[in-house]
């Protein structure tokens, strides 16, 4: 890894953050599989309290940006600044602090088949926190109300659920440990539009309620125009594009333009 020839990403406030301040920052990131460059020296900003949308064609690799700043792949270079620590030099117990401060939503739920939905929501906090478990059963009881869905869903397994409780069921493991940064990868693909417009009402509830940042993977156009306050868009192994709506309806791009202004952004209105 080259490090000298990246620059530094800003230091952001260790604790506290602002609306708008900088919580994450990746710098020069690059990311490959065998001979295969994936992302390229691709820099990116998340800023507090945004719900910030994540569009790009099919294998751009938005999964994999996400799972790079996750630290689920390997990255071949680039530094990461999250929450004013550098993943590369956090001591082991800052890297728990971060990951007690993040949730992550993967595609298709990725919950435990062989544990109910009140076991998963518990997982990370048995992972993370030494709770009673009455205490653990009273959360996990809170997180369902937050997501919307019934107590009793909470005994079920997640093979007994529909895919929008399973999204439902999935948000609210990912809030389990009250995190300030959620990660959610295509939260409402599989989903009927009524079914994907209230996920949409509910993770911008969530937001604006609890302050929540939300990085949000997404093939939506509906979502991209409701509840994104700003849009990125991968290509050509960087972000090509970042800004509202507004800026990528403008935008000349060839696949910008075809993906905000072609036929199909044109069927939804
Ligand atoms: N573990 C891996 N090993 C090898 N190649 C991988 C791995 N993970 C992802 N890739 C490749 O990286 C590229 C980007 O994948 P990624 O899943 O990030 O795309 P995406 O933009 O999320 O696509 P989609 O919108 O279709 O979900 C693809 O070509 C994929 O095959």
């Amino acid at each position: 890894m080259h490090a000298a020839e990246i620059t530094d990403p800003p230091a952001g406030p260790p604790e506290e953050a602002e609306p708008g301040d900088i919580i994450l920052s990746a710098r020069g990131i690059t990311v490959g599989f065998g001979s295969k460059i994936i992302l390229k020296d691709l820099d990116l900003d998340i800023r507090q309290g945004e719900i910030l949308g994540f569009v790009g064609g099919s294998g751009t690799g938005k999964s994999v940006l996400m799972r790079a700043i996750l630290g689920l792949v390997p990255r071949r270079a680039g530094r990461i600044n999250v929450f004013g620590y550098d993943l590369e030099t956090a001591t082991a117990a800052q890297r728990q602090s971060i990951e007690r401060r993040w949730g992550v939503l993967f595609q298709q739920g990725a919950l435990f088949s062989s544990l109910t939905v009140r076991q998963n929501i518990q997982l990370p906090m048995r992972e993370h926190l030494k709770l009673s478990q009455k205490l653990m059963d009273e959360l996990a009881s809170l997180k369902l109300e937050l997501v919307g869905l019934p107590q009793d869903a909470g005994h079920k397994y997640p093979s007994e659920l529909s895919g929008g409780m399973i999204k439902r069921a999935s948000l609210a493991r990912a809030l389990a440990l009250d995190p300030d940064l959620v990660f959610l990868d295509e939260p409402t693909s599989g989903l009927d539009p009524i079914g994907a417009a209230a996920f949409d009402m509910l993770t911008e509830s969530l937001s604006r309620t609890l302050g929540l940042t939300v990085y949000m993977v997404t093939h939506d156009l509906d979502s991209l125009h409701s509840i994104c306050d700003r849009i990125a868009v991968l290509g050509q192994k960087k972000v090509l594009a970042i800004g509202s709506i507004d800026d990528m309806m403008s935008n000349d791009d060839p696949w910008i333009k075809s993906y905000f202004r072609g036929e199909r952004a044109l069927r939804r209105t």
